[in-house]
């Protein structure tokens, strides 16, 4: 039963720094004894935690020295720095200072743990007294690729793995592996070394490391009883990952971030199986062949060796997000067991025994190398599969994805079989089954390939399908958009590239998809063969398109976390889209998408104010209305008691039978044109304009459009229309009535003192003006009081006005006869001269002169077709003078009915038209 132990894993909170600062003060993570207490006071429990003023020296003493002593003691051993970018990684592990060197073995406060743990191992070793041969490697990953730091000369590194007791082993073979036999050796090749390292200034890190960086220490003790103890300690400063929107590299950097991404994401994965419960009690698969640094960390996490993790975070508010995600990948990796081994190699001891080992060897190395350039071959497949040779690929190479077909896979598989059956019958039984051990690795190994290729394409269907149905409906990523996308393919690695900066697990799906575009023109062909359609088929798959059932199995299995589905949610869901805005392609579709929203907003929100103006303008315009109505009924019935002009004739009144409103003497003429109700046939075109009904229409729309435009004019402007009016109708100046009515006025305070004068005065007023001008007849008749008062000066009213004035224009131009029909008011003493010319009267001014009822004068009838416009136009019978009959009642009130007639006009044209006839 093999010892096992879980991952240690330590939290180190760094000092808050000046960019930090500079943006929030605040701080979201606080240790406390073992516990990490989060701004949301959840509580993450760790190994060992240290705060902001830990030091360097009790760091190392806690971290490192105990596993310097493990790996003393035979045991391999890890200790790994993991963090966002510029959470303190190097500094805890050393920085490549030349003065450290310089002054080595004294240290200063600040140098970090691999320097002091070298001192320390190299003590330890000198204690222990053994002979013992120490080398020492520093390789770093960058951008998918091995690189040797320790020289400048580069050669093409291999990972490799080997079976120690049924266990993998990792090395590699390519990278130098120096010699030491001194700490301060050892120190040499870690300064230098951490110097070829790539660095970079980012906006959040002057000396930001763009790679992973291992620092090997390999130990090889030639212990008493001969037998060789092997272990290594692995010391690993890891890229921090890095969000684009914060460190903002473009170029080269971008793409060492996109590489840091992905090798951190692929460790996550890793971590992540090897923390669920499952694969304690089940085999599961462990991505470790998804990238180079999982592949190198093979041993040290859920492996062989023993590990420490120590996860750097920064306390301020401002890295919250990425502290968060740090601390969670480091409570998992507290769930990991590992499987500490010993690896002893036996010390020969028979010369004779030795020779023949050694010629078996040989043969066996012969075949070794056979079956190392089959691995050779299946690595390099894998490689090309998982490697892209240009950079802006990461996954795959050219055309890897089509090598990895089943059929050579079924060959690779071939050759171990044949060549086990050879062994078979030349080995004898140890060699067999060392033999056999290897061939069944390499069986091994061919299998995972199959899975995992089987699995790539799977996982890259699924990815890439819901990836695009992901991106459509927010998008708008019709096919159009999408063979675009497709033709555009040089901007996919950026435009994908960018989408890792929300998640590093995006980057594996923007990976798919960079592969998926090599297959475009197939894809594409497919594509507008089913125009409507994102479908994938054969043209995707090609002749090798696996079985329906394995890939819904495997899409099964490789089915979005919950976590995969909320980044990518977050990264294409437009939430952020702003950070695409370097993008041309991608801002387009997103500036377009959202100006269309946005003027859509705009247009909506004009529509709505508008409504909301319209409403109140139309709310404002009907109170202006009311309060012009209002205010012109008040200046109306002023306007109306100055206008109430109604033309009338004098009639004789025996001629007139007031019960038929008929004209006697007319009868005979005009019956033909009366219909059955006696109402008369004939029609006014009412169309037909003359100066009359053009002024008046004049002065009523410009009334209307007064009140409509809330402006309602003056009692003055009313005033000046009016004696406009006067003066058309009458021919005279203002001034001239004035002084008319002057006179009257004179003349009746004169009558009034003469004794016994008669009440009934005639008030008869020619008009030569008018004669002359041959225009129509106005008389103005006082109306009677009730029907003014209740008179409102609105539209219909206006149309009465109207309709009355267009009978004006239809009679022909005679002397005018203007009647003032008076009851008790003492009459004008107008001259007879006066009472010729029917000069119209200012009733206003004689109303106000007056008193009383009307009364009925000898002569003279008020015309019943009294309206309440108060004007009406008839037309003058020469000189013939028309009677009243005497049944005009005293009162000269009418009934009902006849004042609906007179109001629709009906009196007042049967009147008119028998004038007419007449
Ligand atoms: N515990 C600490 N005390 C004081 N300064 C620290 C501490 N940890 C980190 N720093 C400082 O913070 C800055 C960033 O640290 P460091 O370079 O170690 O980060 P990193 O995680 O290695 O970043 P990257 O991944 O970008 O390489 C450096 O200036 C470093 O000196």
């Amino acid at each position: 039963m093999k010892q096992t132990q879980n991952i240690t894993v330590a939290v180190r909170i760094r000092p808050a720094l000046q960019y930090e600062l500079a943006k929030t003060t605040d701080i979201s993570i606080e240790n406390e004894k073992q516990h990490i207490i989060m701004e949301n006071k959840q509580s993450l429990k760790f190994d060992l935690v240290y705060g902001p003023d830990s030091n360097q020296q009790v760091i190392a003493e806690q971290l490192a020295y105990p596993m310097i002593e493990q790996f003393i003691n035979g045991y391999s051993a890890s200790i790994m720095a993991y963090g966002q970018t510029s959470s303190g990684k190097s500094f805890t592990l050393g920085v490549p200072d030349q003065q450290l060197y310089k002054q080595f073995p004294k240290m200063s406060e600040n140098v970090g743990l691999i320097p002091r743990a070298i001192l320390n191992f190299f003590s330890s070793l000198q204690q222990k007294d053994v002979q013992s041969i120490v080398k020492v490697q520093y390789i770093e990953v960058y951008n998918e690729q091995l690189r040797d730091l320790l020289t400048t000369e580069q050669t093409e590194i291999q990972i490799r793995e080997r079976l120690v007791n049924g266990y993998i082993q990792i090395y590699t073979t390519g990278a130098n592996e120096v010699q030491v036999k001194t700490a301060k050796e050892a120190l040499s090749c870690f300064v230098n070394g951490g110097i070829n390292r790539a660095t970079a200034a980012t906006a959040l890190n002057q000396v930001s490391s763009r790679s992973h960086a291992i620092f090997t220490i390999s130990l090889e003790q030639i212990m008493s009883n001969g037998e060789i103890l092997k272990s290594k300690l692995n010391l690993v400063d890891l890229a921090g990952s890095e969000r684009f929107s914060k460190t903002h590299t473009t170029g080269q950097q971008f793409k060492e971030m996109v590489g840091i991404n992905q090798g951190l994401l692929c460790l996550g994965n890793v971590i992540k199986v090897l923390s669920d419960k499952d694969s304690k009690t089940k085999a599961v698969h462990v991505p470790y062949r998804d990238s180079k640094l999982t592949r190198l960390l093979q041993d040290s996490i859920g492996g062989t060796a023993k590990c420490v993790f120590i996860a750097c975070v920064s306390p301020s508010k401002y890295n919250f997000e990425e502290s968060q995600i740090t601390l969670k990948y480091a409570a998992r990796a507290r769930n990991i067991i590992n499987k500490p081994i010993r690896v002893v190699e036996r010390a020969i001891q028979d010369e004779a025994a030795f020779a023949k080992l050694h010629e078996e060897n040989e043969m066996l190395k012969e075949y070794i190398q056979q079956m190392t350039l089959k691995q050779a071959q299946l690595d390099q497949e894998l490689q090309n599969v998982r490697s892209a040779n240009d950079p802006g690929s990461v996954y795959f190479s050219q055309n890897g994805f089509q090598q990895t077909n089943n059929q050579t896979f079924l060959q690779i598989n071939q050759s171990p079989v044949n060549m086990n059956q050879t062994l078979a019958m030349l080995m004898n039984e140890p060699q067999q089954n060392s033999i056999k051990e290897m061939i069944e690795a390499v069986s091994e190994k061919v299998s995972n390939i199959q899975t995992y290729n089987t699995k790539q394409a799977g996982d890259l269907y699924n990815r890439l399908q819901q990836l695009i149905f992901k991106l459509s409906p927010n998008l708008n990523l019709n096919q159009q958009t999408l063979k675009q996308l497709l033709q555009n393919k040089g901007q996919i690695p950026q435009v994908f590239g960018q989408l890792t900066d929300h998640s590093t697990i995006l980057f594996q799906v923007s990976a798919f998809l960079m592969q998926f575009i090599r297959f475009e023109n197939a894809y594409e062909r497919q594509l507008l063969r089913n125009e409507g359609q994102i479908q994938f088929s054969d043209a995707f798959f090609g002749a090798d398109k696996p079985d329906p059932n394995l890939i819904q199995q495997v899409l099964d299995e490789v089915a979005f976390t919950n976590q995969l589905k909320n980044e990518l949610k977050t990264a294409v869901g437009f939430t952020k889209a702003d950070k695409f805005d370097n993008n041309r392609f991608q801002t387009e579709e997103i500036q377009f998408t959202r100006e269309f929203v946005q003027n859509q907003d705009i247009i909506n929100q004009k529509i709505k104010t508008r409504g909301k103006e319209e409403q109140q303008f139309i709310n404002e315009t009907q109170n202006q209305q009311k309060v012009v109505i209002l205010d012109v009924d008040e200046e109306f019935q002023e306007i109306q008691f100055e206008t109430d002009l109604v033309v009338t004739q004098r009639i004789e009144n025996d001629d007139y039978d007031f019960e038929n409103f008929d004209f006697i003497n007319q009868k005979s003429d005009t019956e033909e044109d009366l219909d059955e109700d006696g109402e008369s046939q004939e029609e006014y075109d009412e169309t037909e304009d003359s100066p009359a009904v053009d002024l008046e229409k004049k002065f009523m729309d410009s009334l209307q459009k007064q009140q409509a435009i809330k402006n309602p004019p003056s009692i003055y402007e009313l005033s000046q229309r009016l004696h406009s009016l006067e003066n058309y109708f009458t021919g005279k100046s203002r001034q001239e009535i004035e002084q008319i009515l002057q006179e009257a006025e004179k003349k009746k305070i004169l009558e009034n003192s003469q004794v016994n004068e008669d009440e009934n005065v005639n008030v008869n007023v020619s008009k030569p003006a008018v004669q002359q001008s041959q225009k129509p007849i106005v008389q103005s008749v006082m109306q009677e009081p009730q029907m003014k008062t209740k008179s409102t000066p609105n539209l219909p009213q206006s149309s009465s006005q109207l309709r009355n004035s267009q009978l004006a224009q239809r009679v022909p131009a005679q002397p005018l006869r203007v009647s003032q029909l008076e009851t008790k008011i003492p009459q004008p003493d107008l001259s007879k001269n006066d009472l010729e010319h029917n000069t119209p009267m200012n009733l206003k001014q004689l109303n106000r002169s007056q008193s009383g009822q009307p009364r009925n004068t000898s002569g003279y009838q008020q015309l019943p077709a009294v309206t309440k416009s108060g004007v009406k136009v008839i037309q003058p019978t020469d000189d013939k003078v028309i009677k009243i009959e005497k049944k005009v009642p005293q009162s000269a009130q009418l009934t009902r009915p006849q004042l609906a007639d007179a109001e629709s006009g009906r009196g007042s044209s049967r009147i008119l038209q028998r004038s007419q006839k007449k």
